[in-house]
């Protein structure tokens, strides 16, 4: 399934079931960048870490991605400082990583605003 589809131009699915370790690394392929991670407060994640110049570019990158969480109803936790901001996405509703967080995530490497540093 994820050879097929093209993550710059899909769309979050509402009803998405959490992919299974074996499907990961393909996946993860797919989205250079980014690397799986778990934390006590959040479902298996993803997340990724973009450097700035100073905090206008990451406020811009900032949102830039809420944009795209706008649009595609999926809404990553962001930690963001001066001139840094870390993304981190997962599926809250299927408890883990769905290809919904793979094409938002694949969706803000390719913003303009995530290299402006
Ligand atoms: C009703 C609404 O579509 C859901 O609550 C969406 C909103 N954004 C979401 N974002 C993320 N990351 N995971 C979700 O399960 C999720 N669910």
């Amino acid at each position: 399934m994820s050879s097929s589809l093209n993550l710059l131009t899909a769309q979050c699915q509402p009803q998405t079931t959490a992919l299974s370790e074996a499907e990961l690394p393909t996946w993860l392929a797919l989205v250079p960048g980014w690397k799986p991670v778990k934390y006590d407060d959040m479902p298996p994640a993803i997340e990724s870490h973009f450097a700035f110049d100073n905090f206008y570019q990451t406020m811009a990158f900032v949102n830039a991605v809420a944009e795209i969480a706008h649009g595609q109803d999926h809404h990553p936790d962001l930690i963001v400082s001066f001139g840094a901001c870390t993304l981190r996405y997962s599926t809250h509703s299927a408890g883990g990583l769905t290809p919904n967080d793979f094409i938002c995530a694949a969706q803000v490497s390719a913003l303009p605003e995530a290299t402006a540093a």
